[in-house]
């Protein structure tokens, strides 16, 4: 079984308005999927309906291929995951909060407490209350309370919300350490691409409760493509003169006086002399990549910012 999450036409309606909107979504196994998308998307309500926190309107919900309804919640025991904030008993040390976690579940093994703690760096704060820790910290806790259990998929909301960049980049590397030397699969929700796209593998794009897209990071990169943009009055002979000074033919013109030639072997200077010697005057020339943002902000039309 190579899916661990399929969605099928999944859908939530509150009070008569449709929250999450006949999403089909699909998490490989073994792979860092980032569900990205504005606050208020649909992101959270996606996330409790795929931990069976809440019931779907309609549609289907398929966890490592078996079908999950509110009678058969099978799949849920291979899941861990932290949705909204992790909460704890603050008064009590992280010991204290996952014993009490075990033993709701029914569950307790102390090996498996200690290691989870070992595993993201949270060893040897026997002492030290909840209360004390600082947010990356509590973060840290609430994924060792999400692996207690040794779950395959772990489903974690806004994992960066509010950390300092430090944090940020702790959590990062927590993520990407136990997927890759543990084989946990992970989705991930976020508002920000600049921080998707440092840790996952594929991204599906939520805007008001619709998946707008899912597609791999790698095939993204793929399609990055190079430009250079050229300012002139005199649009019209610049294009002629390109085409037939330096035999170039893949432009566009993208505004009233801005040209875009495409995949150019010469250079800004090479254009800029070549059209200065024929009297053109140019505003300005520069190269360009075209980036994620780009890709994405074609996709959902300004919806997502890469802040
Ligand atoms: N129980 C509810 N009753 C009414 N509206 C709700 C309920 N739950 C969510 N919503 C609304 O549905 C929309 C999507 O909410 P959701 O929390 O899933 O978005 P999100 O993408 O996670 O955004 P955020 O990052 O801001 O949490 C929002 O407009 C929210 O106000």
């Amino acid at each position: 079984m190579n899916e661990v999450i399929r969605t099928h036409e999944l859908t939530k309606a509150v009070k008569g308005k449709t929250i999450v909107s006949d999403v089909n979504l699909h998490v490989k196994r073994g792979e860092i999927y980032g569900l990205l998308g504005p606050n208020g998307a649909g992101k959270t309500t996606m996330m409790k309906m795929l931990t069976g926190l809440i019931i779907p309107t309609s549609g289907e919900i398929m966890l490592f291929g078996k079908k999950l309804t509110e009678a058969s919640k099978d799949g849920l025991k291979r899941v861990g995951s932290i949705i909204e904030y992790p909460i704890f008993f603050e008064h009590l040390t992280a010991m204290q909060n996952l014993r009490i976690h075990c033993e709701y579940l029914g569950f307790y093994d102390h090996k498996a407490i200690t290691q989870a703690l070992d595993m993201v760096g949270l060893q040897g704060i026997d002492d030290k209350k909840v209360k004390d820790f600082s947010l990356g910290m509590k973060q840290r806790l609430g994924i060792v309370r999400a692996m207690i259990t040794k779950p395959e998929l772990i489903v974690l909301d806004e994992p960066t919300n509010g950390l300092d960049p430090i944090g940020i980049k702790e959590m990062r590397d927590l993520i990407r350490m136990l997927n890759k030397e543990y084989g946990i699969t992970f989705l991930l929700s976020s508002h920000i691409l600049g921080e998707i796209e440092q840790v996952a593998d594929r991204i599906g794009v939520i805007q008001h409760g619709k998946l707008v897209n899912e597609v791999a990071l790698a095939d993204i990169r793929k399609l990055r493509t190079n430009y250079i943009e050229l300012v002139t009055s005199n649009v019209q002979k610049s294009v002629y003169l390109l085409e037939t000074e330096l035999h170039l033919s893949n432009m566009k013109i993208v505004q009233d006086k801005k040209i875009r030639i495409y995949n150019t072997g010469a250079s800004p200077s090479e254009i800029s002399k070549m059209l200065v010697s024929h009297d053109i005057e140019i505003e300005e020339i520069q190269k360009h990549t075209s980036t994620l943002e780009d890709y994405f902000y074609h996709q959902i039309q300004g919806g997502v910012s890469g802040e």
